[in-house]
């Protein structure tokens, strides 16, 4: 049976919204609307969580940008202006049955996002970028778009055989030997067969990271990735290359000095097309202008990660600058001037303009604490939090075994035991505990060659919120942990649209 977004993806991708869905949704001005109503249509069949929409009093100037972050819970929007001022901030998450089917989850989330920009907004927006999950892998039919495997979400750890046909192609330190990186991904495809029927079947099967999928929702073009999703696949960072010119198309990677990668059979499964993120990528189609009330010169530009583009929104710039995105997960980002690389410790470099973005990400992170409180409880027993008595419980937080980074670890047991009979002191014991990991992957950083030391920490994602668990923080890894100004992802993929939209625009 084909999935629903398979349906619409045959022929006019977006017959099937019902015009009752476009209309705009009534919003006041100036304050936080109560929840829109549920947007009828088989489309969602399901109300999606109730978006909440802060629609700022103040208009900014007449064009407006769309940046989209799509985390491991929910999804976010933020449109800003010009000058960067916030116009619009909303979320909603993926619904209790995402993962039945995940890329209709995110197709849900893509359209729900847009449309509950106000209308007057949408028509003024001459640019949109979206980030995802970094590693997350969807084998896709280039041609329609139609999903040929379920997705590989990035905390998905690859068998052995995958792992070791990696390191075989990838330098040893490379993030793409890694059990979830992207590349050990497309080997699981390899080894299991799961492509080469579809091209026998003269189909085009493809790989798309999760943010590549999702912009091509806007633009129809399946055959282009972003540089940072790509780094897991095995891009080389454009500083081999010569920095202004764009990566070569194929990936290369520098296996002792000969690069394999693209002569490998799957190389075939890789976008041909690597863009800087923010840098334009296409015009929205006519059928998504249509559907959502764009204009037609509206650009969607290249994407990002999650936590890039959570530094983006961050505006630090001095090398020993770092943020930690603590939202399901946490992933640490650093300003370095020198690159540090190592597989073994789920160490890897981005590029970022002239300087490196040194990091990892850790499975530790708030959906430990998804696991056993809600948001509101997690608020009420923080009151009841001292961060000056730690409890020394010693835990790993982890919600089922395998860890990324600051060790690489597909079998490494959580560590939640034993629980106190106070609630409060058993979270504090998990703030702890992710705390001391936050620190050591800080240390990490520095003992693989990242410099200078770590100066200060800026936070984004859902745990940014709690200023004891930022106390706690700031006392494990001895720097001051501060909220970012602009906490969200989606704030800095909303500054690439602005980038993308300037640059195709001028
Ligand atoms: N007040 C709070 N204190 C600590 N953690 C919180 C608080 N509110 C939300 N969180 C955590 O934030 C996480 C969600 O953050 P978010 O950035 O939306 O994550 P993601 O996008 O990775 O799914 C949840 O796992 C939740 O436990
Ligand atoms: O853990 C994640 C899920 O939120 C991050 O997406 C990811 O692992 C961070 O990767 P990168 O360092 O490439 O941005």
């Amino acid at each position: 049976m084909l999935l629903r977004h398979q349906i619409a993806h045959i022929d006019n991708p977006l017959k099937h919204i019902p015009k009752s869905a476009l209309a705009s949704v009534p919003l006041q001005k100036g304050k936080c609307s109560a929840p829109p109503p549920a947007i009828p249509g088989r489309w969602w069949g399901r109300q999606a969580k109730q978006a909440a929409i802060c629609f700022a009093a103040k208009m900014g100037k007449d064009t407006a940008y769309l940046g989209m972050d799509f985390g491991t819970s929910g999804a976010r929007a933020t449109m800003i202006d010009d000058e960067g001022q916030v116009l619009v901030d909303t979320e909603c998450d993926y619904g209790a049955k995402a993962e039945e089917d995940w890329a209709a989850a995110w197709e849900r989330a893509l359209n729900e996002l847009i449309l509950q920009v106000p209308s007057t907004l949408r028509s003024r927006c001459q640019g949109i970028a979206l980030d995802g999950t970094s590693a997350t892998a969807m084998l896709v039919d280039r041609s329609t778009g139609a999903q040929l495997a379920a997705p590989l979400l990035y905390n998905a750890a690859m068998g052995d055989k995958a792992v070791a046909m990696a390191k075989e192609i990838a330098p040893p330190s490379h993030t793409a030997t890694a059990s979830t990186s992207t590349l050990c991904k497309v080997i699981h495809w390899h080894l299991e067969g799961v492509w080469q029927p579809a091209q026998q079947a003269g189909k085009q099967p493809g790989l798309l990271h999760q943010a590549d999928w999702l912009a091509s929702l806007l633009h129809a073009d399946r055959m282009v990735t972003d540089w940072n999703n790509a780094l897991k696949l095995g891009l080389l960072p454009p500083c081999f290359l010569h920095a202004s010119s764009p990566p070569a198309p194929h990936y290369c990677l520098l296996s002792h000095m000969h690069c394999t990668l693209h002569l490998q059979a799957f190389a075939t499964l890789f976008p041909p097309r690597v863009i800087a993120p923010g840098s334009p990528s296409s015009l929205v189609s006519p059928q998504a202008a249509a559907h959502f009330g764009l204009p037609d010169t509206c650009v969607v530009g290249g994407g990002t990660t999650d936590s890039i583009a959570a530094f983006v929104a961050a505006g630090v710039s001095e090398p020993g600058q770092a943020v930690t995105s603590l939202g399901s997960t946490l992933a640490v980002k650093m300003l370095s001037t020198t690159r540090a690389d190592d597989a073994a410790f789920g160490v890897y470099s981005h590029r970022l303009g002239d300087s490196w973005l040194v990091g990892g990400a850790s499975n530790t992170g708030g959906a430990v604490l998804r696991q056993y409180f809600t948001d509101d409880q997690l608020i009420e027993l923080t009151e009841r939090i001292d961060p000056q008595k730690p409890t020394r419980l010693d835990y790993y937080p982890l919600t089922k075994p395998g860890e990324r980074f600051p060790v690489n670890d597909p079998s490494m047991q959580p560590r939640l035991a034993p629980r106190p009979a106070d609630d409060a002191h058993f979270l504090q014991g998990i703030f702890e505990g992710v705390a001391n990991i936050e620190a050591g992957a800080y240390e990490q950083l520095h003992r693989l060659g990242a410099q200078p030391k770590v100066t200060e920490v800026h936070t984004a994602g859902g745990g940014a919120a709690n200023d004891k668990w930022s106390a706690i923080r700031a006392a494990a890894i001895g720097v001051p942990v501060l909220k970012s100004v602009h906490g969200q992802a989606s704030y800095g993929s909303a500054i690439l649209a602005r980038q993308a939209a300037k640059q195709y625009h001028h």
